[in-house]
């Protein structure tokens, strides 16, 4: 198909690269989680080493480090590195992320190397992982969640706080069609602009003196992991006054990508798993598996453990204009992953008997059908 070739053009080769690569060893004046340039890259013991790999924004390496620290203090009989890696994602900056059509560009590149047993596992946002992985690619764990919410983050020297606060004709920075449309179905009076890079890039050009954002939605989990809580003006969830926004599936949890069969490293993983999350997480892409939608798909989410083992569960689908939408909730006992596939799967059907399909449909059609190199 020729889009293979379209987009292979936009990125060279992945390449492991060494200079961001951390050689962790047993020294104890070593900050554990301290990102440094290679200069001696010798382990000076004989530990056995697990390979991380991570795209390389800012964030993916964060959130690489945070796993490192908890792989260190769960296993430190072993050593540990990170190999950050650009992803054609990454390097694509200039398509709308819902052209591409396809969550894995973001990931294939690492599941690669994986495969080829250069890394050991990859650390994920479990929102960038498609419902469907590679064959040989699983799921080793998922780790408790952050705030799933989405959150409001005002220009620089803007007074305003909330949605509801700015006025007619102001711009809201998101790529999401899941936030935008969303935003547009409660808020009509507002425009909405792409927004592209990484998190540190977006919040550069919203407080750019002459830049057209009024505010930004994005992920509370980044933000927090980045340790910039200070510029939240607002979270939004069900029960924001101008009414509910939901997040996207698996939002805010970390998920660790592994090799089918490969006991060791999942054995490994075992002390970073987080129960509740798994099922939630569980439950929220057996939905979206069972509406086929992406992230490019206005699907929202929200998941609540009411009590241990009850699990509330609201759903959205939206028309990217915001003018149709269809909702639905369930409450049921969630205590295992069949449970929680079931779950989910449930509340895609009743958002399939309200009438998602048509909106999911249209929303297809309207796309340009770009299929990601080698993709099914
Ligand atoms: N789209 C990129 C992306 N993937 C995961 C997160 C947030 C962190 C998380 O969900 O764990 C973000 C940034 C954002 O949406 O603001």
């Amino acid at each position: 198909m020729a889009t293979h070739e379209q987009l292979d053009s936009t990125s060279s080769r992945p390449v492991l690269d060494p200079t961001v690569s951390v050689q962790e060893k047993s020294s104890k004046e070593e900050a554990p989680s301290t990102l440094k340039r290679s200069a001696e890259t010798a382990n000076l013991d004989e530990k056995p080493t697990i390979h991380i790999g991570t795209r390389r924004s800012a964030l993916a390496v964060v959130q690489a480090e945070m796993v490192l620290a908890a792989l260190q203090n769960a296993h430190p009989e072993l050593n540990y590195e990170i190999h950050a890696m650009s992803t054609m994602g990454d390097k694509n900056q200039t398509t709308a992320l819902h052209e591409f059509g396809a969550k894995a560009l973001w990931t294939h590149e690492l599941e690669a190397q994986l495969l080829e047993g250069k890394l050991d596992l990859i650390v994920h946002c479990l929102k960038d992982l498609p419902t469907q992985l590679p064959p040989k690619c699983v799921i080793g764990c998922i780790m408790e969640r952050e705030d799933p919410r989405d959150v409001v983050i005002m220009k620089k020297g803007l007074n305003y706080k909330s949605l509801l606060d700015l006025p007619e004709g102001s711009v809201v920075g998101t790529s999401s069609v899941r936030r935008s449309a969303q935003v547009k179905r409660l808020y009509p009076k507002l425009k909405f602009k792409d927004v592209r890079g990484n998190v540190n890039t977006r919040l550069a050009k919203l407080d750019a003196e002459d830049g057209e954002y009024s505010c930004l939605i994005l992920a509370a989990a980044g933000i927090l992991r980045m340790d910039w809580g200070g510029r939240i003006t607002q979270y939004l969830d069900s029960k924001t006054e101008g009414g509910s926004h939901l997040y996207a599936v698996g939002q805010g949890a970390l998920a660790i990508e592994v090799r089918e069969g490969d006991e060791k490293t999942t054995a490994i993983l075992g002390k970073l798993a987080n129960q509740e999350s798994t099922l939630s997480g569980t439950a929220e892409r057996s939905l979206m598996r069972t509406l086929e939608g992406g992230c490019s798909v206005p699907i929202g989410v929200e998941t609540t453990w009411v009590e241990k083992g009850k699990l509330l569960m609201k759903a959205i689908v939206v028309s990217l204009d915001g003018k149709q939408s269809v909702e639905a909730e369930r409450l049921g006992e969630v205590l295992t992953a069949k449970d929680a596939d079931e779950f989910g799967w449930d509340l895609a059907g009743i958002l399939v008997e309200k009438g998602a399909t048509k909106i999911l449909e249209d929303i297809n059609l309207n796309r340009p059908i770009i299929k990601e190199a080698g993709g099914a």
